[in-house]
């Protein structure tokens, strides 16, 4: 029997280590080229029976740190399952007065304040070179989808939570939070929220082909206010389980209908990536060694399961 292939993935950040008001499936924990996800890998139904592939960035026991999470296993082992679409949260700092914790924002630019320390490309270590389009590092069609969805769904939940769009997130490496200097410069950047999880993610799903977007879930405000303590873990649990229950019921809202946009009349929507990777790798040369193509073909069987040569002279 073939089993059917799970469309869509979440990514659970800081508090949000489970879907539990869905129903569990089955778990699953797939060694990929870049070693084993997070988390074991949690397949969840809708009551309408929509499944989707759950995984906790940090572990279920929240065990590890930012800089080390295994983002290319988690991004091939979703892949790998079948999805197509990653919804991640993340618990972020807000860098805007009007931001306020508690808040929800779905971002559409990132500034890279990581430190170079984690592996953020399928293609670091290989002989095949790849330069993913990253103009735009959210799927812009699937946040454009999201956004009205996410906005009804907390209306309809009735807490009053707010929804920011078109915002800009700052990732830095931690674990430590920002100085004030830092974050104050973070803010003449155009910074509007910071977290430390959404690189490499975004670039891994870009390179993966897969529509990714990212619900940022305010918990505090970070240490740009000159009147008020710098963040701090404390701070940041306070608004975590609210924020966590505010996500699964906004999930459990929207995945029903993304699952029918996939499948059905709004699938365009969702095939923005597919395809990208063509004009970004090199073309095959006689230098690209056999056991890096067999690895890549795992995140990208679509140019590396065969023997075929990436054209990318006729682009
Ligand atoms: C617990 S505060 C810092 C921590 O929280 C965020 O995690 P995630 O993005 O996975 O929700 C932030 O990125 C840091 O990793
Ligand atoms: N202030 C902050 N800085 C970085 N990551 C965060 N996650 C939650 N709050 C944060």
């Amino acid at each position: 029997m073939v089993e059917e292939k799970v469309l869509i993935g979440v990514i659970g950040g800081s508090g949000l280590y489970h879907l539990d008001n869905l129903t569990f499936v089955k778990s699953v924990n797939p060694e990929t080229p870049w070693g084993f996800p997070s988390s074991p890998i949690t397949i969840a139904s809708l009551p309408s029976g929509t499944k989707v592939a759950f995984l906790a960035r940090h572990g279920v026991g929240h065990s590890i740190n930012p800089s080390a999470v295994p983002g290319r296993a988690n991004i091939a082992a979703l892949k790998h399952l079948g999805v197509r679409v990653i919804l991640a949260f993340s618990a972020v700092g807000s860098l805007r007065e009007e931001i306020s914790p508690g808040s929800f924002a779905i971002p559409t630019q990132i500034i890279d304040r990581t430190k170079g320390v984690r592996p953020a490309s399928f293609f670091q270590d290989t002989s095949i070179v790849a330069h993913a389009m990253f103009g735009d590092p959210f799927s812009n069609k699937f946040v454009s989808w999201l956004e009205p969805r996410v906005r009804k769904a907390l209306e309809a939940e009735g807490r009053g939570v707010q929804l920011f769009t078109d915002k800009c997130i700052v990732c830095m490496e931690g674990p430590q939070f920002s100085t004030r200097a830092e974050s104050k410069m973070y803010r003449q950047w155009g910074g509007d929220l910071i977290n430390m999880s959404v690189l490499p993610e975004a670039k891994l799903a870009r390179e993966a082909e897969l529509s990714y977007a990212l619900i940022a879930t305010a918990t505090d405000y970070d240490s740009w206010r000159p009147q008020s303590e710098a963040v701090t873990a404390h701070e940041v649990f306070k608004t975590l389980k609210a924020n966590a229950d505010t996500s699964r019921l906004v999930a459990a809202t929207i995945l029903d209908e993304l699952q029918a946009a996939i499948e059905g009349n709004d699938a365009d929507v969702f095939l923005e990536e597919v395809g990208s990777m063509k004009f970004s790798i090199m073309p095959r040369s006689h230098k690209q060694n056999p056991a890096d193509r067999k690895k890549l073909a795992y995140v990208l069987p679509e140019y590396f399961s065969g023997d075929e040569t990436v054209d990318i002279s006729s682009a």
